[in-house]
């Protein structure tokens, strides 16, 4: 307190206003709605809005390292799914989960954050990307999906939406909404996804291959990335399942070369069994040389991963560990945290502390020799280069890389290539040093040449000479390309979509993401005036360059003319052209926009494809379509109608809530081949859907049902982080049946058992603390309890042996914190627990205690439990409404023959039992 006596009245006023005003601010931020900190994380903005939840942009306080918050409700029965499966991932291209906290109504994921944003809007600000960006995406995404196939997990989801660039411009895989094992179950019912990213056999309802759909996916994005169109897109959703299951895509040979089609062809095989598997992908000659080195930073990651020597081994952790421990944290703490994947405010810490580490390490300690060494090679061969290449009009083709060619010696052979693109001006910090890059860009090759000056001041004269010269070159070069770009602009005779300066073009996005400064390299707008200014796009217009290395000498002026044309969009001899928007622009949507649609996955919103543009320049807007969403579940929702008003609470459909959907164009000129189709699909696509709407599981019935009652929670009660994937088919078997309960949802069981038989038939004790006990005792919780899947065996095994016995009930009533929930020290006891004081189950024996209990009024909670001693009874505890706890137990006869009455027992509180009945 502040001693207010011996001061001026001024003074002791000044004293009382700060404590006052002091005071208001915390009584403000006890009152206020607005959240702002969650757990470590203080939030700083919203970035995003999923169907579940909203996005955040977060600063993690310990370490102040800016991270994404992703909230979910509790209800949504994929937040379980997501976690289990996303935090057994530890690879450069997906995002990483750092922390899980559970609040009373939500689940927060503290995950990498990714400023880059969504590949779509990428994709949709710049309408294409170059060949060599496309590959190399590619080539992440593709080892992303690798990676986690390899762990015996498939996406089911892939979509550029779920592509994240972040600030170096990777690729990152994230949201695991729909992934799940495929080691137990090698084919799959369930549908999910989003329908112009579907597989065939996904629209034909068949059971499927969850490797294969994923394939069929990539195949989708490499499409779409290379055309900035999707493969099978129209505005009649049943048209493009249509499409998808009949028709070829339009393979446009002026963007699409050769080696891509082939690629994107072998995707799109419609019999699943003739896709390739994801190595023989990333060996493609299309993706070289990224494939090859995604490939081989895949298997390496793996095989680490697999021997478990990936954590606590380097020099750097040994390092952060050490001086944890001599701060006084409990490392032992930290490593439990880590190797068992709790996703709690330890791994959050470490697995900060740690990127912080690195990021410091390598601002320290910059990869000098290396950078000299790279820097030296390509401003050698672009000295070089310039001359010959640049004048020559021409571009080397690509070189053979073999898998084993190593990254100097690519960027020594690549040189010419990579000197000679357009500055792809993609932010490569330091701190990527996971991430290999077999090419340097411009940006990277200066910042290496920075640093290099910088570090080693003692470089040759002639080095020197040859960087300056390299740079002058470079600039003349840039100037020269410049004019050629802009000088259009300014005659007039060149529209570029770039800026808002063109009616009608897309909206520039605002963007302070890398994508921006990649604009350079696919979309600009090029005016060719003349074979010489071709020469010189050529060498800065990385787009073509797959293009005209397919070139000769002799044929390069006019054909590269041909493709500079059709590639960029522009139209020559001085008249305005606009690029056509291809990939449609889709209206960012959240679940009340969806369940505006009547289609589900689109909008049906009949919108021409692209832009009109009149004569006089004049563009009409884009048309706006909501995104394509995705579903899981579908088929069962559909196929199963009669079920939907079985489950009261979740079901939000009855059949009478069926909507007719739009686009079944009655009496009009709908093609017969698909018109069967489309009225039998009337329930099923015509329904009003929300995405991943708890309803669209629970209502499933029977055998499909099942398959998504089991896709949803069967895996996660069985599957184990991957380095045990081995145990997790013997597991299994047993609970195939078994349906985990959802947060929030009444769970069929959670037997609190001190004793649990275990997965090798010996009796392992249980922490007689964990459960639902413990999930109650705190708002702000850590959601991964750990207990095992063999655990939920357990019990199940031991239920079934003691057959006779009751199966306790879940569900309590403020237990925790009243001291109801104590437990013998032993743990030997059995609970049954009531939902707000009914029991829909009763534990046998009790009936009349429970009838008892039932009519007790103010009670605020109650446990019942016994002993899992042969012939032991159930007792009651309660608590009344002073607070005061009151036991209840049956009476029993002298005989032995039952209970004669009840007592309520109060001899916890020393007061002699009384009868009540
Ligand atoms: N790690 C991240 N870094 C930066 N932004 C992110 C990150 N994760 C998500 N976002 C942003 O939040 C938005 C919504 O995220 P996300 O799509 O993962 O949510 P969701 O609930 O899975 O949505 P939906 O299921 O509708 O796709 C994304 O469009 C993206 O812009």
């Amino acid at each position: 307190m502040v001693n207010l006596t011996g001061s001026s009245k001024v003074e002791q006023n000044n004293i009382k206003s700060i404590i006052g005003s002091s005071y208001n601010r915390l009584y403000s931020q006890f009152t206020s709605d607005e959240l702002t900190e969650v757990g470590n994380y203080k939030i700083l903005k919203q970035i995003g809005e999923g169907s579940f939840g909203k996005v955040y942009l977060a600063l993690h306080r310990p370490t102040h390292r800016k991270v994404c918050l992703k909230t979910s409700d509790k209800n949504d029965p994929n937040i379980v799914r997501e976690v289990f499966y996303h935090r057994q991932f530890d690879f450069p291209y997906i995002t990483k989960l750092y922390e899980v906290i559970v609040t009373e109504t939500k689940v927060w994921m503290a995950l990498e954050y990714c400023p880059g944003k969504e590949l779509y809007d990428h994709l949709l600000s710049l309408h294409r990307i170059s060949l060599l960006e496309c590959g190399e995406l590619f080539a992440q995404i593709s080892g992303a999906v690798y990676y986690a196939h390899s762990m015996h997990c498939v996406h089911r989801d892939l979509k550029l939406e779920n592509i994240l660039l972040d600030k170096n411009g990777n690729a990152k895989l994230t949201d695991f909404g729909f992934t799940r094992e495929c080691m137990t179950k090698t084919t799959l019912e369930t549908v999910c996804g989003t329908t112009v990213y579907m597989a065939p056999e996904l629209i034909e309802r068949k059971t499927y291959d969850g490797f294969k759909i994923d394939i069929w996916s990539l195949g989708v994005i490499l499409y779409t990335l290379i055309t900035g169109s999707l493969p099978f897109d129209d505005d009649d959703e049943v048209k493009t399942k249509w499409k998808i299951v009949n028709e070829e895509p339009n393979y446009d040979s002026k963007l699409i070369p050769d080696d891509a089609k082939d690629l994107i062809s072998r995707l799109l095989a419609k019999n699943p069994k003739e896709r390739p598997s994801l190595p023989q992908v990333l060996h493609h000659q299309f993706l070289q040389p990224y494939g090859s080195v995604v490939l081989d930073q895949t298997e390496k990651t793996l095989s680490r991963q697999r021997s478990g020597g990936t954590h606590f081994k380097s020099k750097l952790e040994r390092r952060l560990l050490k001086r944890l421990k001599q701060s006084g944290l409990d490392t032992l703490a930290i490593k439990q945290s880590i190797l068992k994947r709790k996703c709690d405010s330890l791994s959050g810490l470490w697995l900060l502390l740690l990127a912080q580490e690195k990021k410091q390490e390598t601002c320290k300690y910059p990869k000098r020799s290396k950078s000299v060494l790279s820097v030296k090679k390509v401003i050698d061969n672009a000295t070089h280069n310039d001359d010959s290449n640049i004048d020559s009009g021409m571009l080397k083709p690509p070189l053979e890389l073999s898998r084993a060619t190593s990254l100097s010696k690519m960027l020594n052979k690549g040189s010419d290539i990579v000197t000679s693109m357009t500055p792809v001006s993609r932010k490569k910090s330091k701190d990527s040093t996971k991430i290999l890059r077999p090419t340097l860009s411009k940006a990277s090759t200066q910042r290496a040449y920075t640093q290099s000056m910088v570090n080693s001041p003692r470089k040759s004269n002639n080095f020197l000479q040859k960087v300056s010269s390299f740079f002058k070159s470079k600039k003349n070069l840039n100037n020269n390309m410049n004019n050629n770009i802009y000088s259009g602009t300014r005659e007039g005779s060149v529209a570029s979509t770039k800026g808002a300066s063109i009616p009608g073009s897309f909206p520039k996005k605002k963007s302070n993401s890398p994508q921006k400064s990649r604009t350079d390299v696919g979309a600009d707008f090029i005016k060719i005036n003349s074979k010489e200014s071709l020469k010189n796009n050529l060498v800065g217009t990385a787009a073509l360059q797959k293009a005209t290395i397919l070139l000769d000498n002799n044929e390069v002026s006019e054909k590269a003319m041909e493709s500079t044309n059709t590639t960029t969009g522009l139209l020559l001899n001085e008249s305005i052209r606009i690029e056509e928007p291809r990939l449609k622009r889709f209206k960012s949507s959240i679940s009340s926009d969806i369940s505006q649609t009547s289609t589900g996955n689109y909008d049906s919103e009949s919108v021409e494809n692209s832009r009109s543009v009149s004569l006089d320049g004049k563009v009409s807007p884009p048309p706006i379509r909501t995104r394509p969403l995705s579903e899981i579940s579908q088929i069962s929702n559909d196929t199963y109608t009669s079920e939907y008003s079985t489950d009261g609470n979740n079901s939000s459909f009855k059949i009478s809530d069926t909507i007719k959907p739009s686009y079944i164009r009655k009496g009009s000129e709908n093609t017969s081949q698909y018109s069967a189709s489309s009225e039998k699909m009337t329930n099923g696509y015509g329904r009003k859907f929300v995405r991943r709407d708890l309803s669209i599981i629970s209502t499933a019935s029977s055998a499909s049902e099942r398959s998504s009652r089991t896709d949803s929670f069967y895996d996660i009660t069985t599957a184990s982080p991957a380095i045990n994937a081995e145990n997790r088919g013997s597991r299994s078997n047993n609970s195939k049946e078994s349906v985990l309960p959802r947060f929030g949802t009444q769970r069929p069981w959670t037997g609190k058992r001190a004793y649990a038989t275990s997965r090798h038939g010996k009796t392992a004790r249980r922490s007689s603390k964990r459960g639902q006990f413990k999930i109650q005792s705190s708002n702000t919780d850590s959601i991964i309890q750990e207990v095992s899947s063999s655990e939920e065996e357990d019990h199940n095994v031991l239920d079934k042996k003691r057959t006779g016995l009751p199966t306790p009930v879940l569900q309590n009533k403020g237990l925790a914190g009243n001291g109801l929930d104590e437990h013998d020290e032993d743990g030997d006891d059995e609970y049954a627990i009531h939902t707000d004081g009914e029991f829909s189950v009763k534990p046998q024996y009790s009936d009349e205690l429970i009838d008892k209990q039932n009519s007790l009024s103010n009670v605020k909670a109650v446990a019942t439990k016994r002993s899992l001693s042969e012939g032991s009874n159930w007792s009651s505890k309660y608590l009344d409404s002073d607070g005061n706890r009151q036991r209840i137990s049956p009476m029993v006869e002298e005989n032995g023959e039952g209970s004669v009455g009840y007592v309520a027992d109060s001899s916890v509180d020393g007061e002699e039992p009384k009868l009540l009945l």
